[in-house]
């Protein structure tokens, strides 16, 4: 199975820093969770990792090859960076196999994923008319699609109800048992605390804490308590006084 290393990594956008020589690996076999503060460079990473943005310094491997050497990427790393992408036209199912056709995937994987997320019965209905739940879902479809050892999920959980929550923390856990990298950044302290065997902490493009849960729940009375210590320092608008 195959990490995900970065190194040195450095992206600027205009005046911004947004993420400013970072190095960590992730590792196969656990979820590792991916937090800190607004604006820290989560999401810039992400896309670096997965080839949307080139990097102005560093490398950012994928089982040791760049994302844009990959020739068939849905094979090799899944992602859920924005669940509102596809055309609200296109039927759930006919999305999923113009996506498996570019990339070899065999047509009959894509009812397979379907029924993995829970859209079998509503395969044939248009997206635009999806609830932020079933985009989702169709999201994580399109990451599962290739069967990829490797899967990023920015947000996962954003604006899911309890049941769409607990689904998406039973399936991290299983493609993490099953020996895949997963990597998943969220804001939510406490669902990763069930979720997340290692954490990577970021703040204002830095790299701040590479451990596990179990350490970094240690250092403080929570994970909360922990994160927060670890994350004052970077963080552009703290709250007032509670
Ligand atoms: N395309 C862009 N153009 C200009 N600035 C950008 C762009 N993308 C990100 N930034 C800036 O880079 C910094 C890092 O943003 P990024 O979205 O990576 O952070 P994040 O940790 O994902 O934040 P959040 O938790 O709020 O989603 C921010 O200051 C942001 O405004």
């Amino acid at each position: 199975m195959r990490p995900i290393e970065c190194q040195g990594l450095r992206k600027r956008y205009g005046r911004t820093l947004a993420v400013d020589g970072l190095t960590f690996t992730v590792a196969p076999g656990r979820v590792t969770g991916f937090v800190g503060p607004n604006g820290a460079g989560k999401s810039t990473t992400m896309r670096v990792i997965l080839g949307l943005d080139r990097p102005d310094a560093g490398t950012a491997l994928v089982g040791g090859r760049r994302y844009r050497d990959l020739r068939t990427p849905l094979r090799h790393v899944g992602a859920l960076l924005d669940a509102g992408s596809p055309d609200p036209g296109r039927r759930a199912r006919d999305h999923l196999l113009w996506m498996a056709r570019s990339n070899g995937i065999p047509p009959p994987r894509v009812d397979e994923v379907l029924e993995l997320v829970g859209l079998d019965g509503v395969a044939r209905r248009r997206f635009g008319g999806f609830s932020l739940g079933m985009r989702q879902r169709l999201g994580i479809a399109s990451a599962l699609l290739g069967d990829p050892p490797v899967l990023l999920f920015d947000e996962p959980v954003n604006g899911l109800d309890p049941d769409g929550v607990r689904w998406i923390r039973g399936l991290l856990r299983g493609l993490a048992a099953q020996g895949r990298t997963v990597f998943v950044s969220s804001h939510l302290l406490a669902e990763l605390a069930g979720t997340a065997d290692h954490l990577v902490v970021i703040g204002r493009g830095r790299l701040l804490a590479d451990a596990s849960v179990a350490a970094l729940t240690a250092l403080g009375t929570s994970l909360e308590a922990a994160y927060l210590a670890l994350t004052c320092g970077s963080v552009d608008y703290p709250a007032g006084p509670a």
